[in-house]
């Protein structure tokens, strides 16, 4: 029943727990040997005793006095009634083995839940204190709160990087192990020209740092982009403090048993005190029996089944750079079964290539690029990004800002002026509605190019079709292992969601082995169709990248965004984050749950069968107040180091 905040279970007192357990032993073994051994004078014994006693009890008074001002009674404060009812019947020696067996395996506990608590709290010794900030010629270290927006901090060799921002001069590979998880170093180069920056989430990861990276043998200047307050990395340590206050639906569960269970476990105990009124033994047995009874009915065990396996659980997905935001998360996600992906960039590398340019009716295929530059200069779509750079190194056209007007016809494609007249690309569907005629060379084209994956956009000026473009964006080289290991752990159904065109959807699938396709469709088509798989199957994990997948990703039961180091949304809103943009570990990450889960399974097994068997066992007197202790706080321990195996987890 220990239910501490991340931060508040320091280490240095965790010791002294320990050290005032083993004292407590010490002094109840020395008490017990006098006692029997010499003909000392009572006082001497009971002296030692006292001492064993107050050192054993004194992190329980403590604790248990901070929860009765909250007004919560549990463990704890029952373990010190136990002794001291067993002092009252002068059973000194018994009262202070359950103390120091309780705190004993109270403080072995929280050894052990320290070691999983340990390796997220690594998170905090991430970000440096300080940073070197250069103004002109000078550089001077001032704390990492201090730095700006627009500040330029130098970065020295193999030492950590202090804010999330871009590099300005120098280049050289990173490690950012501490944030992805990932250990093979990352190159970065600076960024030619920092001006008119887009958004920070949108820059071209070569050129971007995150706080708590370490540098390699190069030195670096660093643009920075974020506050430290908003870091990639404060962000993560603030989420993952948060996770513990999120209970998982087994623990809920839990504690609504024992909200039931605990008033009966002190009703048929504090019954069992008057047993002397029925059967022929004094009140001391009796009360001895009812606190034997009490030890052995206390919910310790099946109290730290779940949090300590959700904690490891977490702990581990952290290790590789997986962010799991809470016990939900963690459980929801070891049973599902049917996984929606988004397409671009979560399945595909998100780096669309010009692929076609095809001029139609006599139109000359410079003007036409023309037109389609200036235009698509206008939007921030990815594909129109795409378009317009290539546009640019392939043919050395320039944008000369010529369109305007911009109209981005949501899902479909984009409309502007050129020239006074209006300028269309996009799908199949926007130039229809726009009521252009299409004829069926067109159409043909266009099905013919998409059946090979090209996505094949089409272009009107003057109500007239001039041309088709069209972009290919290739399967990511992991995506087609990970969906067959995917596959292989027992995940039944994976659907690709896309507003692309259906015949590059099945393109990319026949290439990757999904089960199924869904094309054209807009994002709130893609919220319906979440919502229809919801129906069938009950529970949905959608991977997306959040670009046009963030309503979907929204209703699904756990949503998983890819790539979500720099990108606020993604990792503020999903329900697990993958920092990277490695999808191969999702196989890792479901694995990881399955098995949470099943020892959470184990762990309620455990604490409820020894419960079982201890409570009838004590009140027919078959065991004593010593070997009450020790099962129960044994089965509390073997539980915590079941769920501390989840920290080893590897496979899958
Ligand atoms: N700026 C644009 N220029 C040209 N065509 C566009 C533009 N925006 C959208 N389109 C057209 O609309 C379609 C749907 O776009 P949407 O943004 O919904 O999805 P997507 O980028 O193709 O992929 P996904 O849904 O898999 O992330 C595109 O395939 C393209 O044909
Ligand atoms: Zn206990």
């Amino acid at each position: 029943m220990k239910n501490k905040s991340l931060r508040s279970q320091d280490h240095s007192s965790n010791k002294t727990e320990l050290i005032f357990a083993i004292l407590c032993g010490i002094f109840l073994l020395t008490g017990f040997l006098v006692q029997k051994l010499a003909q000392f004078p009572n006082w001497i014994y009971l002296t030692i005793y006292i001492a064993s006693c107050v050192f054993g009890s004194y992190f329980i008074i403590i604790e248990a006095f901070k929860k009765a001002l909250k007004g919560i009674f549990d463990i704890d404060f029952l373990m010190i009634a136990a002794a001291i009812g067993a002092i009252y019947i002068n059973r000194w020696a018994e009262g202070a083995l359950l103390l120091f067996l309780f705190s004993l395996g109270h403080a072995l506990e929280h050894y052990a839940m320290n070691k999983a608590k340990k390796s997220i709290e690594a998170l905090h010794k991430l970000s440096p204190k300080t940073a070197l900030l250069k103004t002109g010629n000078k550089i001077e270290e001032i704390p990492i709160a201090n730095l700006r927006i627009k500040d330029i901090i130098v970065v020295k060799p193999n030492t950590k990087i202090s804010a999330d921002g871009v590099v300005i001069r120098g280049s050289g590979s990173i490690n950012e192990a501490p944030i992805t998880g990932e250990s093979i170093p990352v190159d970065k180069i600076a960024l030619e020209n920092s001006n008119d920056l887009p958004n920070f989430k949108d820059i071209d990861k070569k050129h971007v740092v995150y706080t708590g990276t370490i540098n390699g043998d190069s030195s670096l200047e660093v643009l920075v982009l974020k506050l430290s307050k908003d870091s990639t990395v404060s962000r993560l340590i603030k989420m993952v403090s948060e996770i513990e206050t999120q209970k998982s639906p087994t623990q809920r569960l839990t504690k609504k048993f024992e909200k039931w269970y605990v008033p009966i476990v002190i009703l048929v105990v504090v019954l069992l005190c008057f047993a002397h009124l029925l059967i022929d033994e004094d009140f001391s047995q009796s009360l001895y029996r009812a606190i034997t009874v009490l030890v052995a009915a206390s919910p310790c065990a099946l109290a730290i089944s779940t949090p300590s396996a959700v904690l490891s659980g977490i702990a581990r997905a952290a290790q590789k750079g997986v962010l799991i935001k809470g016990g939900k998360a963690l459980e929801d996600l070891g049973e599902i079964t049917t996984i929606a992906f988004d397409k671009t960039g979560t399945l595909t590398e998100g780096k669309p290539k010009l692929t076609n340019v095809i001029p139609l009716n006599s139109f000359d295929k410079k003007a036409f690029l023309e037109i389609v530059l200036e235009v698509e200069s206008l939007s921030s779509h990815p594909l129109a990004k795409a378009i317009a750079n290539d546009i640019k190194t392939d043919y050395k056209i320039e944008n000369k800002n010529r369109a305007s007007n911009i109209n981005a016809i949501h899902g479909k494609g984009i409309s502007a002026s050129f020239n006074n007249e209006t300028v269309f690309i996009g799908n199949l569907e926007m130039i229809k509605e726009a009521g252009i005629s299409i004829d069926n060379l067109i159409t043909s084209k266009l099905e013919s190019l998409s059946k090979e994956g090209h996505t094949v956009m089409i272009v009107a000026f003057k109500k007239e079709i001039i041309g088709l473009i069209s972009v290919m964006d290739l399967p990511r080289k992991t995506s087609a292992s990970t969906l067959k290991r995917l596959k292989a752990i027992g995940i039944k159904q994976m659907i690709m969601l896309t507003g692309d065109h259906q015949n590059v959807g099945n393109a990319i699938a026949k290439q990757i082995g999904l089960t199924g396709v869904k094309g054209n469709l807009l994002p709130e088509d893609k919220v319906s169709e979440i919502k229809k798989l919801i129906k069938l199957n009950n529970k949905i994990a959608m991977v997306g990248d959040g670009v046009n997948d963030a309503p979907a990703m929204a209703i699904s039961t756990v949503s998983i965004a890819m790539g979500a180091a720099g990108s606020d949304v993604a990792l503020e809103t999903a329900d697990v984050a993958l920092m990277s943009d490695k999808i191969e570990n999702l196989p890792f990450v479901i694995g990881l749950s399955r098995a949470s889960k099943r020892i959470i399974k184990q762990n309620i097994f455990i604490s409820m069968g020894v419960v079982c068997i201890l409570v009838p066992a004590t009140i027919l007197d078959l065991t004593n107040i010593g070997l009450a202790v020790i099962f129960h706080e044994g089965s509390t321990l073997v539980v915590v180091l079941n769920a501390l195996r989840l920290l080893r987890f590897r496979k899958e």
